[in-house]
C-alpha cells in the first residue's frame, strides 16, 4: 500500500455537496464521471496531495444508498494506492481479509479497483485503487 489514493465520501444531493466542499476546500471540483457499475454519480477534488471523492447513488441498489439508509451521509471508504493489485488482492486474501470481488473492476478516474469487506477490516471499507495502464 503506497498511500491514501482519495477518501469517499457518500453524499444524499451531489450539487448540493460540490457546494459545500468547494467552500471548505478552497477548490473546485475538477473532475466529474458516472460509473454505472457502481451505480455512482462521483466528483473530485484536490486538497494538496490528496483526493476526496463524493459519491451520490444513482439508483436504489447502489452501495452508496444503502449506506446513505444505514448510516447517513459521510465519509464511506478509505482507498489506497498498490502497485500491482493482483499481488494485493491475493496477499491480503491469504492475510484472511474477505475481498468483494474475485477480479479487480475498472473504478472511477482511470484505476482499477477492489474492495476489502469492513468486517474484516475493523470496520472501515478499504478500497485497493491501481492506475489503469
Ligand atoms: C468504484 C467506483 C468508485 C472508485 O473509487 O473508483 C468507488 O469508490 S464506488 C464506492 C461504492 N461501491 C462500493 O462501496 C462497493 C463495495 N461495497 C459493498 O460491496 C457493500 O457496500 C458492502 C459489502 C461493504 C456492504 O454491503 P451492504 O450495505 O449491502 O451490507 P450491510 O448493510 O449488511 O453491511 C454489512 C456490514 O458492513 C457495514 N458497512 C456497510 N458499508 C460500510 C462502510 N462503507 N464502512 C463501514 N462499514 C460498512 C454495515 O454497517 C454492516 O455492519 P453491521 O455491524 O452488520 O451493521
Ligand atoms: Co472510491
Amino acid at each position: 500500500m503506497n498511500k491514501i489514493e482519495h477518501i469517499g465520501i457518500a453524499v444524499n444531493d451531489m450539487a448540493a455537496s460540490v457546494a459545500l466542499y468547494e467552500k471548505l476546500l478552497n477548490t473546485a471540483v475538477y473532475k466529474t464521471e458516472t460509473v454505472e457499475s457502481e451505480q455512482v454519480q462521483t466528483a473530485f477534488l484536490q486538497s494538496g496531495p490528496n483526493k476526496i471523492e463524493l459519491l451520490e447513488a444513482l439508483s436504489p441498489d447502489s452501495a452508496i444508498a444503502k449506506f446513505l439508509e444505514k448510516k447517513g451521509e459521510g465519509i464511506h471508504h478509505v482507498a489506497f494506492e498498490v502497485d500491482d493489485i493482483i499481488a494485493e488482492m491475493a496477499r491480503l486474501k491469504s492475510e484472511g481479509f474477505i475481498l468483494l470481488s474475485d477480479e479487480p473492476k475498472p473504478g472511477a478516474d482511470n484505476k482499477m479497483v477492489c474492495f476489502v469487506h469492513p468486517k474484516t477490516a475493523g470496520g472501515v471499507l478499504v478500497e485497493l485503487v491501481q492506475g489503469r495502464s
